[in-house]
């Protein structure tokens, strides 16, 4: 018989539409684990990776209150992949060390949501979920989305797209794609909906 679900991966490109995915999931009744938000709490003041980040990069990296100056980092690790590697090093074991943390105190009913941009190009988060569940949507898409944001300009966009998996890669790694090139969130949800029910039939 099967296993029952209780441990899924998300993933997707930069803009692809993880957290409004996630959104919608967690409404479902998941258990959203989302390393964005760990790695944005491991990087205010005081966090846990504050001073290895400092010892690394040096008190440029360091913002006037204390946390991680996020927009600098940005521009130094998505301009150069040994800066990258070099944060990744540091602040990829603090996640999953707090994303061990946050399940375990999920309990044994809960149906955890791992959201994880870069589960496809990790060696340690395939073996830690029964299912990888892609938000698919093509780069041009991911653009327009991100360059809506505040501060982001087109090359900044490519830049972290260049350095993320490919979506042929991303999309080769998946038990299910859902399509999210419409912004149109009642499309997402019933594609998510379907798939949800889905994998909670399998084993009712
Ligand atoms: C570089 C940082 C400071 C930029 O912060 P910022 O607030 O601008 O972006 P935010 O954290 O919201 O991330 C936005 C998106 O960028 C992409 N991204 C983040 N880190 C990486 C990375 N190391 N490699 C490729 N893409 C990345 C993801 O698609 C993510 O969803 C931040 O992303 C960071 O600390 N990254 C390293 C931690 C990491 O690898 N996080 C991914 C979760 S496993
Ligand atoms: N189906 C949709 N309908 C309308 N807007 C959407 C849809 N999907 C995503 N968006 C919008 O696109 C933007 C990017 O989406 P979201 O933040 O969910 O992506 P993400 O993959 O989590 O991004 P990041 O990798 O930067 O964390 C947001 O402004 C979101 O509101």
């Amino acid at each position: 018989m099967d296993a029952a679900i209780t441990r899924i991966g998300l993933t997707g490109g930069i803009g692809s539409g993880k957290s409004t995915a996630a959104a919608i999931l967690q409404q479902l009744g998941a258990t959203l684990i989302d390393t964005d938000a760990i790695a944005r709490e491991l990087t205010l003041a005081g966090g846990a990776a504050i001073e290895p980040l400092r010892a690394a990069f040096g008190s440029a990296c360091i913002g006037a209150d204390g946390a991680l100056d996020r927009a600098w980092m940005r521009a130094h690790a998505f301009a150069d992949p040994t800066a990258r590697r070099r944060l990744e090093a540091i602040l990829h074991p603090l996640i999953g060390a707090r994303a061990n943390r946050l399940a375990a105190l999920a309990g044994p009913q809960a149906t955890l949501l791992f959201d994880v941009p870069l589960l496809v190009e990790s060696t340690h988060w395939r073996g830690r979920v029964q299912r990888v569940l892609v938000i698919d949507c093509p780069p041009e898409v991911q653009l327009a989305r991100v360059m809506r944001r505040p501060g982001w300009s087109r090359e900044a966009a490519l830049a972290v797209i260049g350095q993320q998996a490919t979506r042929e890669r991303r999309r080769a790694a998946a038990d299910a794609v859902v399509d999210n090139r419409r912004d149109d969130p009642a499309a997402l949800e019933q594609g998510l909906t379907a798939l949800w029910r889905q994998w909670h039939s399998a084993f009712a």
